[in-house]
């Protein structure tokens, strides 16, 4: 039985040379981050900059928290991500209000969601999402390097939504994240443990992530 690769999505790009490395490197998708909280926030004419860096079947992300339904309408207008991620509380009504394919992010490990039946309770209410993400819980809503505990991810169904691990993966630690899941993950989606600072990106980091999880 063949075993499918894992894909990535490189988030949090700032630079138009850090988003060419990554498709040079084979990454599947980048991710631009559209929350002013975050060290990693584009402005819209920084995201289609990017964006036009992009070329086919590479997939680009627009990743929001608590955005104004306006807001997101001007990204998808302007920058035209071919998927949206949902990172902070969004329910499942304001996730379906663009028709549009999107990622839901889950704090797994936050207050409400830090047993494994919570995980599986919260995640059906997102039957319809193209991705499930699975990031550690932080003080800010993502992008902190943290991993989440494996152990919360148990008895998930398996085929339903595509899942996507996060958090704190890191060139010399993707190996081991993966092997502790309950699953294989369809992709692995990673900002911090490819940077040199926050939304500045290292070439070297990003090409000993490829090259490891190719390996996975
Ligand atoms: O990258 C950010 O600054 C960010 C801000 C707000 C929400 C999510 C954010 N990033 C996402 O967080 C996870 C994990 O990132 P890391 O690898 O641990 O740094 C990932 O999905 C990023 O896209």
């Amino acid at each position: 039985m063949s075993t499918q690769r894992i894909r990535v999505k490189i988030c949090g790009l700032t630079r138009e040379e850090d988003v060419r490395v990554a498709v040079v490197a084979g990454a599947d998708a980048i991710g631009m981050v559209f929350y002013e909280g975050s060290k990693r926030c584009v402005s819209l004419e920084q995201a289609r900059r990017l964006r036009d860096c992009v070329p086919a079947f590479v997939d680009v992300v627009a990743l929001f928290v608590n955005a104004q339904a306006s807001f997101v309408r001007e990204v998808i207008d302007v920058v035209k991500p071919d998927l949206l991620q949902f990172h902070g509380d969004e329910s499942p009504e304001e996730c379906r209000a663009f028709s549009r394919r999107y990622l839901r992010a889950f704090r797994v490990g936050a207050p409400g969601l830090d047993t494994p039946d919570a995980v599986v309770k919260e995640t059906s209410r997102y039957a319809d999402a193209a991705g499930w993400l699975f990031d550690s819980y932080s003080a800010g809503y993502g992008g902190s390097g943290l991993a989440l505990d494996p152990a919360l991810l148990a008895g998930l169904p398996g085929q339903a939504v595509a899942k996507i691990l996060a958090g704190g993966l890191r060139p010399d630690t993707v190996q081991a994240h993966v092997s502790q899941l309950p699953f294989r993950p369809y992709a692995l989606d990673v900002s911090s443990g490819v940077e040199v600072s926050p939304g500045i990106k290292s070439p070297e980091r990003i090409q000993a992530f490829m090259q490891t999880v190719a390996r996975v």
